[in-house]
């Protein structure tokens, strides 16, 4: 059999190489462009049919390759994008694939340009005129931000996969649930004046106190109430992440700033959280109301649970002798469940997500190989 496409080192060479950073930072936020060609063209070769699709208002892309025909089989994916990177951390390349000590190091090799390389190189060996049923492979943008790649691809495109399998790193553990995201950013804009007459000014690092007194009882609420046994943390977690504000010792500050998160659990929807933290905020916000100004940061995830009596879930749950579990970090597959039973099976650890040095292990690579089988034969043969 003459091979297509290059070796599977060879391709995953070629997709960490291209750097697809993308960041709420413009200065450093990059398109995926030459990255979406590079995918295109090896599936072209492979006799997928490519559809690519500009996400309106970027310079990103999707990209959704398809062989076969007629409706169901199976959907995997993946986001083109990585997060960026701090030159002063990594002892290595981030855009040369680095093999040692069984381990493949490089940008965006285990979050998740790896499943693609594993991806590529199982497509290369199977028959594809046995296929009874679609193969899809999805590439999309932006899901270290605001995750529009996948929003807009169930615009855009009009597919009834039976199932979606997308390739975040689980170590090869079976996903069937996470949380969801929210991330808030509250500016309290307060009026300076000497510190010897307080009352002379507008402390806006006391008005910030009383905010995260009622944020912090937020926080014990959404523990107490929303309990959800599956999760490792099994509840609502708020994490106040940055703060910023104040200058001489002498002057009333009158500018701070609070960013936080909060991971809702399923159950607890982006809505209820919305009026939860109107309410707790209610009275400051009446006293201060032209003082306080609140936005998100990242447009919002909802929490995601498929259920375990799901029938695409069941022959996964089978085939990879696993059973599904939940997690505390969230994926696109609230945006794909719209379609098709969406759940996370990915090589690699997340733990070197999004880290210096960023790995993944030789080891994952085989298994990942024989359940991207498994998975084809089963939903495409
Ligand atoms: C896998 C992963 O790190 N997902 C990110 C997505 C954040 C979306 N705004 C997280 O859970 O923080
Ligand atoms: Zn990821
Ligand atoms: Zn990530």
């Amino acid at each position: 059999m003459i091979r297509k496409i290059p070796s599977f080192i060879e391709i995953y060479k070629s997709l960490i190489k291209i750097p697809t950073i993308s960041s709420t930072n413009q200065l450093i936020d990059q398109s995926n462009k030459n990255f979406i060609d590079l995918l295109s063209n090896y599936l072209c070769d492979l006799k997928f049919s490519i559809k690519i699709d500009h996400i309106p208002n970027t310079n990103k892309f999707n990209m959704l390759a398809r062989i076969g025909s007629g409706y169901g089989g199976l959907l995997l994916s993946g986001h083109s994008d990585t997060v960026d990177f701090d030159e002063n951390t990594w002892t290595k390349n981030p855009f040369i694939l680095t093999e040692s000590d069984n381990k493949f190091y490089g940008l965006g090799t285990v979050d998740m340009k790896g499943f693609f390389a594993c991806i590529l190189e199982v497509l290369s060996f199977i028959d594809i005129k046995k296929i009874k049923k679609p193969i899809y492979i999805l590439a999309t943008a932006n899901e270290e931000t605001d995750m529009s790649g996948a929003k807009y691809f169930i615009q855009s495109n009009i597919i009834q996969p039976d199932c979606i399998i997308i390739g975040e790193p689980t170590s090869l553990e079976l996903i069937n649930a996470h949380k969801g995201h929210l991330s808030y950013s509250i500016e309290i804009i307060g009026k300076t004046g000497h510190s010897s007459n307080p009352d002379n000014g507008i402390n806006s690092i006391e008005i910030l106190h009383n905010i995260l007194e009622k944020l912090l009882d937020l926080k014990i609420y959404l523990k107490k109430k929303y309990q959800h046994k599956n999760f490792s943390v099994p509840y609502p977690t708020m994490n106040l992440s940055y703060i910023n504000g104040g200058g001489a010792i002498n002057r009333i500050c009158s500018l701070c700033t609070l960013n936080f998160e909060i991971r809702p659990t399923p159950g607890l929807t982006l809505t209820q959280i919305e009026i939860l933290i109107q309410a707790k905020l209610q009275s400051i916000m009446t006293r201060w109301s032209n003082r306080i100004v609140i936005k998100k940061l990242f447009a919002s995830v909802p929490a995601y649970e498929c259920c375990h009596t799901n029938k695409a879930i069941k022959i996964v749950e089978k085939l990879c002798n696993l059973n599904s579990k939940a997690v505390n970090y969230c994926t696109e597959a609230p945006f794909f469940e719209k379609i098709a039973p969406t759940l996370i099976l990915g090589p690699g650890s997340i733990e070197q997500a999004h880290q210096p040095d960023e790995y993944l292990d030789t080891f994952f690579i085989q298994p990942t190989k024989n359940i991207l089988n498994k998975l084809i034969y089963t939903f495409c043969y």
